[in-house]
């Protein structure tokens, strides 16, 4: 299970630089075995075109190294605390992409514009407030885990599966660490168009709720038909 994993959380984390998601060594991904209780992540400061099975490192939910000769990702407490509030998801994405990163450093959350954003999240993408001096100072990658879990109080996270963290940049989730990237992928996309959109037509109000409706619950909801899956 556990080496299965590991080539899950390897495949996802070079799909990264394979959809333009990350630049030189930005970004991260991790996996969950929740039986276990063991997180597989990236190491820090690894570059991708070198990233092997064996440089992947195994930590505890507590944050413990359990495998591995590197140092985890510098993101590791903030991916740990989504896995501990988000019981759901097995896959967690950084990334700085450059849309998505645009929509966080406006601090601005990305509304609901379109088929494409509903098909995948339901309602608008949020932002998170800005964190405070104390925060960032003391236990800053932890802080921020908590203040994406904050901004998801009111929220349902399999609902919208990314969040924009302020002054700073995305982080998806997914079952798995393959979903996750897929839907830091689809971000990536409706953010680019969401900023089109507003150049376009600086006026326009989020999508209609039957239609947000339409393309979200028919993928995603109990009677969900999209695709060939039974
Ligand atoms: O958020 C950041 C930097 O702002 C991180 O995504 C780093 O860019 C990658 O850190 P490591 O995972 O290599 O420690």
């Amino acid at each position: 299970m556990l080496e299965r994993l590991k080539q899950e959380v390897l495949e996802a984390n070079l799909d990264l630089p394979k959809y333009n998601l990350v630049t030189f060594t930005w970004g991260n991904v991790s996996g969950i075995d929740r039986e276990r209780g063991l997180v597989v992540i990236k190491p820090s400061g690894v570059p991708y075109e070198k990233l092997k099975l064996e440089d992947l490192v195994v930590v505890d939910l507590a944050g413990n190294k359990v495998e591995g000769e590197l140092k985890p990702s510098s993101d590791t407490p903030t991916h740990l605390v989504l896995y501990r509030a988000f019981a759901h998801i097995g896959g967690i994405v950084h990334t700085h992409s450059p849309w998505a990163t645009s929509w966080a450093q406006a601090s601005r959350p990305i509304p609901a514009l379109g088929t494409t954003h509903a098909d995948y999240f339901y309602g608008e993408i949020p932002v998170t407030r800005q964190m405070t001096r104390e925060e960032i100072e003391n236990g800053y990658e932890l802080e921020t885990g908590n203040v994406i879990v904050e901004t998801f109080k009111d929220r349902d996270p399999s609902q919208v599966p990314s969040v924009l963290v302020n002054s700073h940049a995305p982080f998806n989730w997914g079952k798995d660490p393959h979903e996750a990237v897929h839907n830091a992928v689809v971000l990536e996309e409706v953010a680019k168009m969401a900023l089109h959109t507003y150049a376009l037509n600086p006026g326009i109000g989020s999508m209609d709720q039957a239609l947000l409706d339409k393309h979200f619950l028919r993928k995603h909801g109990a009677s969900a038909y999209y695709g060939q899956t039974k």
